[in-house]
């Protein structure tokens, strides 16, 4: 069976007390379950996170991180600093890093081989444009987004990993990918894998992110591929989350 797991990305929002009175309202309101829950935090407020949470089911992590170990790399935070903290999980590749940030996928496929090294679980995300989508280039795409990691780092990585998909268009935009146009790119991305490792695409959690919301997350999650949700704009509300949480159980 696949974990079922929901992960907050915050993006760039929050300030200490909005940050403290999110990880209050989660703590309190979080019922035991299957679910890995997980929030990944601007880099600023980790340590108010890992303070907050430890002890907790709730995990943490962070939004990036740099491919380098240390050194002269002004603005850059390193894997080490990140465990530092206690996060145990890293997003890579979100298209607002390739988009806004110019991140290419070699340096994505590297930044996944050094978390993996240095023992956090990357959440990779794949994606395309509403572009891409509307010449019918979505597999393909998402598809060379995945298998640039999965050449560099090896199929087998991909037993410590978690792949997300979201589509550009749906995220922040309140268009959500439909239940089977989400389901579709999940199952081609995972027989892709399946063709390289059936042990390990059939344990891999892929989720879905684009305008999850509470009210539509069961409907998302209940697809046989979509084992639940990397979430923008609802993970910055603690009954939102928590209920969208309650929906992946
Ligand atoms: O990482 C999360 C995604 O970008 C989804 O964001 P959203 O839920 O605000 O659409």
């Amino acid at each position: 069976m696949r974990t079922a797991v929901v992960a907050g990305n915050w993006k760039m929002n929050g300030t200490k007390a909005t940050v403290a009175s999110l990880l209050r309202g989660l703590k309190a309101g979080l019922a035991p379950g299957r679910t890995q829950v997980i929030v990944c935090a601007p880099f600023p407020y980790l340590s108010q996170v890992s303070d907050e949470l430890s002890g907790s089911p709730i995990q943490w992590g962070a939004q990036n991180v740099s491919q380098h170990t240390a050194g002269a790399y002004t603005g850059e935070v390193s894997l080490e600093m990140l465990k530092d903290f206690g996060c145990t999980h890293v997003i890579l590749g979100h298209s607002e890093r390739r988009a806004l940030f110019s991140e290419q996928d070699d340096v994505i496929a590297d930044k996944f081989c050094a978390a993996l090294a240095a023992g956090l679980t990357p959440i990779l995300c794949v994606g395309e444009t509403l572009e891409q989508r509307e010449s019918g280039e979505t597999n393909t795409v998402v598809l060379q987004q995945l298998m640039a990691v999965v050449d560099k780092a090896g199929i087998a990585s991909f037993a410590g990993a978690i792949l997300a998909y979201e589509p550009v268009w749906a995220i922040g935009t309140g268009l959500t990918a439909t239940p089977g146009q989400a389901q579709e790119v999940h199952e081609i991305l995972r027989m892709c894998l399946r063709d390289l490792d059936e042990a390990v695409a059939s344990k891999l959690s892929i989720l879905y992110g684009g305008s999850v919301k509470a009210s539509n997350a069961a409907e998302l999650f209940s697809c046989a591929d979509i084992d639940g949700g990397l979430i923008g704009g609802a993970s910055l509300d603690a009954e939102e989350f928590l209920a969208i949480c309650q929906a992946a159980e």
